[in-house]
């Protein structure tokens, strides 16, 4: 496990391009038969990519956690980018089709990754925060109809389209992991998606002072690029950030991005608030 540091707003401001990308920047978390996982001090989120190519991928909580396993004090929620695959949790085996997801809760102690085709293999999303408490374990469908007891289907009114082809920010808000359709102690999860012809997320931007988020990009080209703007509102920062990067964003910092032509992203978020809504808004004019 890769661990991140904190850092004050103070000094990331000072930071040239190679710092703030050592310090902000994940390049790559998808390798083909391993689990990558990136601890970060801040709000001690736990993020990473799981790629199972021919053989299964057992979660291990590692030397860093001092835990039995990996979820005997947290609770982790994924979003498959790859082709179908399978989660099974303590013998349950939950299919996790492309662009679906899954919650389990604390205390969740054998967790194993398969892909179904070496092919098309499954790429598993992680996002893991610290947990007091365990919620039922949900398989989320981004699409499909709920067939067992554990489904969940996306609410309508977590589907939400926003912005306009005239402000190049036309996309649509899915809401995977919230309160009131998948209950968690402080994980929150979704994707966003970018019409054709759109280009900016989160814009106008915002802060929130109550939790962290991570950003993982994707369904970029090899040669395409998102700039993700960070840093405090009057003093921002960008990083070129390439297919399947992820972007650490502390509760201080903005956190926006505008590619060379639409894209995908995934936000995780953790803290002391789950309230989606919950946000500093900071207006267009007052961005420096
Ligand atoms: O706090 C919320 C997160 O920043 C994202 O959900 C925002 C986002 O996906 C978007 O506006 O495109
Ligand atoms: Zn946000």
């Amino acid at each position: 496990m890769e661990v991140r540091t904190a850092c004050s707003p103070q000094d990331e401001k000072h930071y040239d391009t190679k710092r703030l990308r050592e310090e902000f920047l994940v390049e790559k978390l998808f390798f083909e038969n391993e689990i990558k996982l990136v601890y970060s001090h801040i709000d001690r989120i736990i993020f990473g990519g799981a790629m199972p190519v021919g053989r299964a991928l057992k979660l291990e909580a590692g030397d860093e956690l001092r835990a039995n396993y990996f979820l005997e004090r947290r609770e982790l929620g994924l979003i498959n980018i790859g082709g179908p695959g399978v989660v099974t949790a303590d013998g349950v085996a939950y299919e996790i089709g492309s662009r679906d997801g899954l919650y389990l809760g604390q205390g969740t102690k054998d967790i194993v990754f398969e892909s179904e085709s070496e092919e098309n293999p499954a790429k598993f999303y992680l996002c893991s925060g610290p947990a007091h408490r365990s919620y039922p374990a949900k398989r989320i469908l981004k699409d499909k109809k709920a067939e067992q007891p554990y489904d969940v289907e996306i609410l309508p009114e977590n589907k939400k389209e926003l912005g306009t082809l005239e402000d190049s920010n036309h996309r649509t808000i899915n809401k995977y992991i919230l309160p009131g359709q998948v209950e968690s102690c402080q994980l929150e999860m979704g994707m966003t998606h970018l019409e054709p012809g759109s280009v900016w997320n989160t814009m106008p931007c915002h802060t929130h002072d109550r939790r962290m988020e991570v950003y993982l990009y994707f369904d970029l080209p090899e040669d395409a690029f998102v700039m993700h703007y960070m840093g405090e509102p009057q003093e921002t920062r960008h990083l070129v950030v390439r297919n399947e990067q992820a972007v650490i964003s502390p509760s201080w910092s903005i956190h926006a991005g505008s590619g060379s032509r639409n894209y995908t992203f995934i936000w995780g978020m953790v803290g002391e608030n789950q309230d989606f809504d919950d946000m500093d808004e900071v207006l267009m004019k007052d961005l420096r």
